[in-house]
């Protein structure tokens, strides 16, 4: 039989021969999910999105609502005085574990994986284990601190969503805490040097750690490997890369192993502002929060035609766009989420030609001469020129040059008229762009510059 692809070996200079596969270039658009029993309580003050509240401030007022359960053991918190008021002070976090794995027997995967492919999403990456320490998968890894169990669901949801997300045709990604784990670490975090002293660092959680990773890589053969928040310097993280490599050659690791190599970074609630070399991908909530967060109103969440330019932005710049559903504890999905995904879905249905598969071009953006917004990108042998906002009527975009006899399409195929301008090249845009989102046109050949 064929030797076993034994292609890298557990040193970094091996592990950097991996290069991006193409399917992760391509897939531009992501669903990232925050589901477990932080999904029961789904509550967090909306304090204000990651780096735009003080830090000193973020712990004792965490929008993350997936962070119930530190936000609980500060007692000053908004969230300890809602925990006391719905559920007693004497409720252990840990028994909502109950009322997550009642609820979650009526749930169906492919309602999840229809709704993502819909949206126009191209891979799923669902928490296996978040902070708390739960795990979404009926783990044969014993945990040490939890001898009385309660810390793994009965039902696969992993496998179960696995199962239907490729049915569906999109890849899987999983992301695991690596670096917090609060069975392991139980003192409350109320400032960044908390979150350093909290990791837990011993053997035995570094064993424990890369026993999960190494039992997910088996069970699910996952196409992200998406640790979060760092890794204990026990864990052997080279062996474990090159072992997941050999087992999947087109799977992805994130940086959040905090090692020197990975295949992409992971810019949170934030994106680059010009295009890099280096593959990145931005993840978000639709909110503030990761987890379902039932006080959120559309207030705090991002309107529709903002998700679908920040999209488009990202992608002009060499990025991906991880954006986060939080459900509820049944599964079911709240109408605010809903309504930006379908809205997301609408606008790639039309416009995704000059997203999907394409790559940055030489340059991300542009200016028309009424102070627009341009996004580029490049695809084949075609630029496509994304105008936001509400691009409409006779547009000039500033700088752009096309070589004469060049075809301009509106996504959708009716071709558009244009002209050399002083200023760059005017574009006779329709009276009123249709759906929401941004104006997209593809110009063939694409100019050189
Ligand atoms: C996806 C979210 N990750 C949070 C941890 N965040 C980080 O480790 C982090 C945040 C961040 C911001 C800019 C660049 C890198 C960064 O890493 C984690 O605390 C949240 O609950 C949620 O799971």
């Amino acid at each position: 039989p064929a030797a076993f692809a034994q292609k890298y070996s557990p040193d970094w200079t091996s592990l950097k021969a991996h290069t991006v596969p193409n399917w992760f270039e391509d897939a531009k658009f992501g669903i990232f999910i925050h589901w477990g029993l932080y999904s029961v309580p789904a509550w967090a003050p909306p304090s204000g999105e990651l780096g735009k509240v003080d830090m000193s401030r973020w712990f004792y007022q965490n929008a993350y609502a997936e962070w119930y359960l530190n936000s609980i053991r500060l007692k000053d918190s908004p969230s300890y005085k809602h925990h006391v008021e719905t559920y007693g002070a004497d409720f252990d976090y840990y028994r909502f574990g109950q009322a997550f794995e009642q609820q979650n027997r009526a749930w169906k995967p492919q309602n999840w994986a229809s709704l993502f492919k819909d949206a126009g999403a191209r891979y799923v990456v669902l928490t296996t284990k978040h902070h708390d320490g739960y795990t979404l998968w009926p783990s044969k890894v014993p945990n040490p601190k939890r001898p009385q169990g309660g810390i793994n669901s009965p039902r696969d949801l992993v496998g179960d969503l696995t199962k239907a997300v490729r049915g569906a045709g999109l890849h899987m990604g999983l992301y695991y805490s690596g670096g917090l784990d609060w069975t392991f670490e139980t003192r409350p975090i109320a400032t960044m040097g908390d979150l350093r002293t909290t990791a837990p660092q011993t053997e035995e959680y570094a064993r424990y750690a890369d026993a999960h990773w190494r039992e997910l890589i088996r069970l699910y053969q996952p196409s992200v490997l998406w640790n979060d928040i760092g890794y204990p310097k026990l864990g052997k993280p080279e062996a474990l890369f090159a072992d997941y490599y050999n087992a999947v050659p087109e799977g992805v690791i994130n940086n959040r192993f905090s090692v020197e190599y990975s295949d992409f970074t992971t810019p949170e609630y934030a994106k680059y502002d010009k295009i890099t070399p280096k593959k990145w991908e931005s993840c978000r909530g639709l909110g503030f929060s990761f987890g379902y967060n039932q006080v959120e109103g559309p207030e705090h969440v991002i309107a529709p035609e903002a998700l679908i330019e920040l999209l488009v932005d990202i992608v002009s710049k060499n990025g991906n766009l991880l954006l986060n559903i939080g459900p509820k504890p049944d599964g079911t999905i709240s109408e605010i989420q809903l309504n930006r995904l379908n809205a997301l879905g609408a606008w790639l249905k039309t416009n995704g030609d000059g997203i999907f598969g394409s790559r940055p071009w030489v340059r991300p953006s542009a200016k028309t001469t009424a102070g627009g917004d341009v996004r580029f990108t490049k695809k084949g042998d075609a630029l496509y020129a994304f105008l936001l906002g509400r691009a409409a009527g006779p547009s000039t975009v500033v700088g752009l040059t096309l070589a004469p006899g060049s075809t301009v399409r509106l996504s959708g195929g009716r071709s558009v008229a244009w002209k050399k301008t002083g200023d760059g090249t005017t574009f006779e845009l329709p009276a009123n762009s249709p759906a929401a989102g941004p104006v997209a046109l593809s110009i063939t050949p694409a100019p050189a510059a």
